[in-house]
């Protein structure tokens, strides 16, 4: 968790007067885009995806699918049905470069694709992943068949000596740190000669809402998969080889970066509508209608979308995390404005994501004056009176919006390198201050 000096610019997080009221539409989802890519990439034929998310993350995932010969083409649809990528596929080749930025979907998604080029592929990406955990992709896919130079660390920069194919099969890793290691070998596995067989044995698995959007995706592009929910052994995923589909694919809203629009609702006691939210998806960020009704609001989901209403109120929450690890931040910045404690749990594994996330909100709420602690796998939130102060991000663009969130309740929050937002939400600021009205 370290402050970068070149990302010292300061935004004054702008201070709700008022009960906001506004209708917020949320780009496409990350996960969702990134997952689309790599499908349609690995596919037998061509594909669409409409409204993706253009973001740091997605572009990173595009140029990286480009170095490696993947055509994707950009344009914008007839009236009303917005941006579109179409992804025509091709023989994956090496040598290429990839930057992963600090992109855990990147960094874990590509190396198994890579592993189907004709040749080296060379992944690099900023200083915080090199930290991330990878070591479960790279065992995995040393035990399946692939050469992978790595410096014996178990982390990025690595190289990965694609054999234009890979044998497969069967193989045990431990993702406690990370769902996205299964969800890396199920999406290229059914591309391996035997397809893949993936065992988690360690302690939980965390945000099992993204394998199941890794599951439910593979299958929509036509990829035979078994998983413990429908019938087979726990922790255990079995893709069968096999020619994927390429579909006409349109990304649903991001529900996680809706969190901070929502968050505006609940603290301000007024109503934001987010048009577009899905009636039936994996998104981890559903599981907001619960937990923001039961910090104190209600919800409903109707053909406009989701409008949900704060009651002047904000709860505390006692929560295990583990499935929605990526909406910690937003939730303890809600938690630190409430009329009761919170202890937020299951949460581990956020200590290796963009920054320390446990370490960092703690120090940024007790900073404004609150009283947060860190417990071994979570938070613990003892609202206080906050003050304005600084708030620093660490390059998370998670800990921007949660600053945003408190600074509509606190006057004075200063958002250190809010530019961070653009991993997965270029447009933070605008959308931010255009809900405000201003
Ligand atoms: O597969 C995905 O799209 C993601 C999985 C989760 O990763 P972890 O399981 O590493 O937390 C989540 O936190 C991340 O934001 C996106
Ligand atoms: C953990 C996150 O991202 P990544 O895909 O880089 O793991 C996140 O978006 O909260």
């Amino acid at each position: 968790m370290t402050v970068n000096p070149t990302h010292t610019a300061l935004w004054p997080a702008p201070h709700a007067s008022g009960a906001v009221a506004a209708t917020v539409h949320v780009p496409g989802s990350k996960s969702v885009t990134n997952r689309g890519l790599v499908l349609a990439a690995l596919a037998a034929e061509p594909g669409w995806l409409r409204r993706p998310l253009r973001s740091r993350d997605t572009l990173l995932m595009a140029a990286a699918l480009r170095a490696m010969g993947v055509g994707i083409e950009e344009g914008v649809g007839p009236d009303g049905t917005g941006e579109f990528w179409r992804v025509i596929p091709s023989g994956l080749h090496g040598p290429a470069t990839v930057d992963v930025g600090n992109a855990g979907t990147v960094m874990r998604f590509l190396p198994p694709v890579a592993a189907l080029a004709d040749g080296p592929i060379r992944f690099d990406g900023d200083p915080r992943s090199y930290e991330r955990p990878l070591h479960g992709v790279i065992d995995a896919l040393r035990v399946l068949g692939a050469r992978v130079d790595d410096d014996s660390r178990g982390a990025l920069p690595l190289t990965v000596h694609g054999g234009g194919a890979l044998d497969g099969g069967q193989v045990e890793i431990d993702a406690s740190s990370s769902s996205q290691f299964v969800s890396a070998l199920l999406l290229s596995g059914p591309r391996f000669n035997q397809g893949v067989e993936v065992r988690h044995v360690g302690s939980a698995l965390p945000s099992m809402p993204h394998i199941r959007m890794t599951v439910d995706m593979l299958r929509s592009a036509g990829a035979q998969v078994d998983t413990p929910e429908s019938g087979g052994e726990p922790n255990v995923w079995r893709v069968t080889p096999g020619a994927l589909l390429g579909r006409d694919l349109t990304v649903e809203p991001d529900l996680s970066n809706a969190q901070p629009f929502l968050a505006a609702a609940l603290v301000t006691g007024g109503r934001v509508t987010i048009p577009d939210w899905p009636t039936r998806t994996t998104q981890p960020g559903d599981a907001l209608r619960q937990l923001f009704t039961e910090m104190g609001g209600s919800c409903e989901l109707t053909e406009h979308g989701l409008t949900f209403t704060g009651s002047g109120r904000v709860h505390g929450i006692d929560a295990d995390l583990g499935e929605v690890g990526e909406l910690t931040p937003g939730i303890a910045a809600v938690a630190a404005l409430a009329d009761s404690p919170s202890t937020l749990r299951g949460v581990a594994h956020l200590r290796l994501h963009e920054t320390d996330r446990l370490a960092a909100l703690t120090k940024e709420i007790n900073e404004l004056g609150g009283d947060v602690t860190e417990t071994a796998d979570g938070l613990h939130i003892r609202p206080r009176p906050l003050h304005g102060g600084v708030f620093h991000t660490y390059d998370d663009h998670r800990m921007a919006t949660a600053g945003a969130i408190i600074g509509l309740a606190v006057p004075g929050v200063q958002i250190e390198n809010v530019a961070t937002t653009a991993k997965t939400l270029p447009d933070f600021p605008d959308l931010w201050t255009g809900m405000l009205g201003n």
